[in-house]
């Protein structure tokens, strides 16, 4: 569904990612882990074209979209949470809704979010509510929602557990991992918190000086603290 061929991006004159190569099937989950700064943001932020390429292929269901801009990346099917969620704090839960709706042309919003508030209950409650008055982990499921509403087939997560309450990640990763499985949406997630991650139960791909250096179950790590210092400094 995705894939990138020998990737190259940053910024300006300054090359982050040096050779990035990794493919991500239909419905498939995988996160990219690695150290602080080592690129993790400036890939996914190449991959929905908030960057330019500087070299390399990246192809979408077989097109190529390198080119495109960002609207017509999310027109085809692929959704970005960045990190720090985004989502509008002035606005109610559902004005948040509705402008996410609307920035993709979403023309039957209504029944869309008549379905979101059935599957996520606690934005039914707070829909009158406005964003920067829920907590963490609400927060984190109405930025899902938003996603969501534009009916993606690849789902892109920048540190979903950032700012979250520990007591609340697991939740957070059980709402991801069911998105994946009921709708086949496939999803690429960027992640310090390891525990996450392998309760996401996904693959992790480790990202080192620009260039993605090892792959495996992200529960083969989780026991290898060999391979947690080399790649992750921990
Ligand atoms: N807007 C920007 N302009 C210039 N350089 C940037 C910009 N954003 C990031 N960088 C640089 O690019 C490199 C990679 O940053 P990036 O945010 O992709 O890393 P990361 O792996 O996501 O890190 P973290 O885990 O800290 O979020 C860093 O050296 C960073 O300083």
């Amino acid at each position: 569904m995705l894939e990138l061929r020998d990737i190259h991006a940053g910024y300006g004159l300054s090359t982050v990612l040096r050779g990035i190569d990794l493919r991500v099937g239909a419905g498939e989950r995988v996160a990219i882990l690695g150290r602080n700064g080592v690129g993790k943001t400036t890939l996914l932020r190449a991959i929905v074209g908030a960057i330019r390429l500087q070299q390399g292929e990246l192809m979408f269901d077989g097109r190529t979209i390198g080119e495109l801009p960002t609207h017509e990346r999310a027109r085809l099917g692929i959704a970005y949470v960045p990190q720090g969620r985004e989502i509008f704090p002035s606005l109610s839960v559902l004005d948040n809704l509705k402008a996410a709706a609307f920035g993709t042309g979403q023309l039957d919003w209504k029944a869309r979010v008549d379905e979101l508030f059935i599957e996520f209950p606690v934005l039914a409650e707070k829909q009158k509510a406005r964003g920067a008055s829920l907590s963490g982990g609400q927060q984190q499921i109405l930025a899902l929602a938003r996603a969501l509403i534009t009916q993606p087939r690849l789902l892109i997560l920048d540190e979903p557990t950032e700012g979250i309450q520990p007591s609340i990640v697991d939740q957070i990763a059980d709402t991801i991992r069911a998105i994946n499985e009921k709708r086949g949406i496939a999803v690429i997630v960027v992640e310090q918190n390891l525990d996450f991650v392998v309760r996401l139960g996904t693959h992790a791909h480790i990202i080192e000086k620009g260039a993605i250096v090892a792959d495996m179950p992200a529960a083969d790590l989780l026991h290898d603290e060999v391979q947690q210092r080399k790649y992750l400094g921990v």
